[in-house]
């Protein structure tokens, strides 16, 4: 596969509704779409940084910046037999492993294309709908919760997520447990507590959660396995696992039970695969993340969701529930807590070219 040249776009898409987590409230997003172009066809792939570190430690600057003076030119110009190949071109530059997705991920459905392959077939997807769950952000009141909970469940999402932070917690779910005893519930704290909140996990304990998200430091594993030792309930990473290798250390601290798995956080689909595979070998389940993700990035996590290990629940819900207007022309639409995969070689979805040209906030063109 002969990589020609590249475009990346920053467009900004407002969000249906105010989203709050432990670490803010979004209103829209800012999203990186590349193009990358070669033997007649297009790649596309969608960051998942964003403008401020607030998730993780990456930014929107930083990885416009390194894709277009460093990772795309080490791969422009030249001949990339497979994925592979091209991961290995990327590995001396450290970390920025959101960076680095952005490559990998288009250069698969690029790669793809040129083979005449669904995406999912070549990652060895098993399944030809994924199981999805629903992430609801911090509401203004308890009842505004239930509600919410309450239509969500009736639209058939399979688990209910609730952000939780400290002051909104133990209420909430206690809440919501007695309203809806048999719902799938977890609770994803995005890093907001310490140890010391330990009284605080004592009492999420009692509510038959299927696990608790990523309650501690985002690049911690050791405190994570403290907590998970005193308690029944499986706690699950997420921020915390980079890599494969990560997801071994984490499994055999004792870390976590269950694996947020996001391709855009671990550095593309090669990496996405090994960690799952890390994770299958520790009988540890592992889902699919989502990252208010638009038509691109949604459509990937949805053909990477479809190998064998991911069983629980994902954050890939339909794409209408966040956006008015998506960056593609499919509708990417779960039924029933159900989200099949786009069929159609590579990723399966058309871009939105003149609408994304018009709302962009900047082109970039990167040629070899
Ligand atoms: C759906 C969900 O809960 N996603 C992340 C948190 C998150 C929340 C808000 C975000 C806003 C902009 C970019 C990334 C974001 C990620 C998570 O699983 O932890
Ligand atoms: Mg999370």
């Amino acid at each position: 596969m002969k990589l020609e040249h590249a475009e990346l776009y920053l467009v900004r898409l407002p969000l249906k509704f105010r989203f709050e987590t432990s670490f803010g409230t979004q209103t829209e997003r800012t999203l990186l779409l590349l193009i990358l172009s070669g033997e007649g066809l297009e790649g596309y792939s969608e960051g998942v940084m964003e403008v401020l570190p607030a998730y993780r430690e990456e930014t929107l600057a930083g990885a416009l910046h390194l894709l277009e003076t460093a990772l795309l030119p080490a791969v422009l110009g030249k001949d990339w037999e497979n994925p592979d190949q091209l991961v290995q071109a990327l590995a001396p530059f450290r970390g920025n492993r959101m960076a680095k997705a952005v490559v990998e991920m288009a250069f698969w459905d690029l790669w793809a294309k040129s083979l005449g392959f669904p995406l999912y077939q070549l990652l060895g997807g098993v399944r030809r709908e994924v199981p999805v769950g629903v992430s609801l952000g911090i509401q203004p009141s308890l009842e505004a919760t239930l509600d919410l909970v309450e239509r969500h469940l009736a639209e058939g999402y399979q688990r209910i997520k609730l952000k939780i932070k400290p002051g909104w917690d133990v209420q909430v779910v206690a809440a919501v447990r007695e309203r809806f005893p048999t719902a799938r519930l977890t609770v994803d704290a995005n890093s907001a507590y310490t140890l010391a909140d330990l009284p605080v996990f004592r009492e999420l304990d009692r509510y038959a959660l299927d696990y608790i998200e990523q309650p501690l430091a985002y690049d911690d594993l050791v405190d994570h396995a403290k907590l998970q030792q005193a308690l029944t309930t499986p706690l699950c990473l997420d921020e915390s696992i980079t890599s494969a290798t990560e997801a071994r250390k984490a499994l055999e601290l004792g870390a976590g039970r269950v694996i947020n798995l996001k391709v855009g956080r671990v550095g593309g689909h090669l990496e996405a695969r090994k960690v799952h595979d890390v994770a299958a070998a520790w009988s540890a389940p592992v889902w699919c993340g989502g990252m208010l993700e638009a038509g691109v990035g949604r459509a990937h996590n949805i053909h990477l969701a479809t190998l064998a290990n991911f069983t629980h629940p994902g954050d890939t819900s339909s794409a209408s529930r966040y956006w008015a207007e998506d960056i593609v022309e499919e509708a990417l639409e779960a039924r029933e807590g159900w989200m099949p995969v786009p069929e159609g070689p590579g990723i399966g979805v058309t871009l939105r070219r003149d609408w994304i040209r018009k709302r962009a906030l900047e082109v970039r063109r990167v040629r070899s």
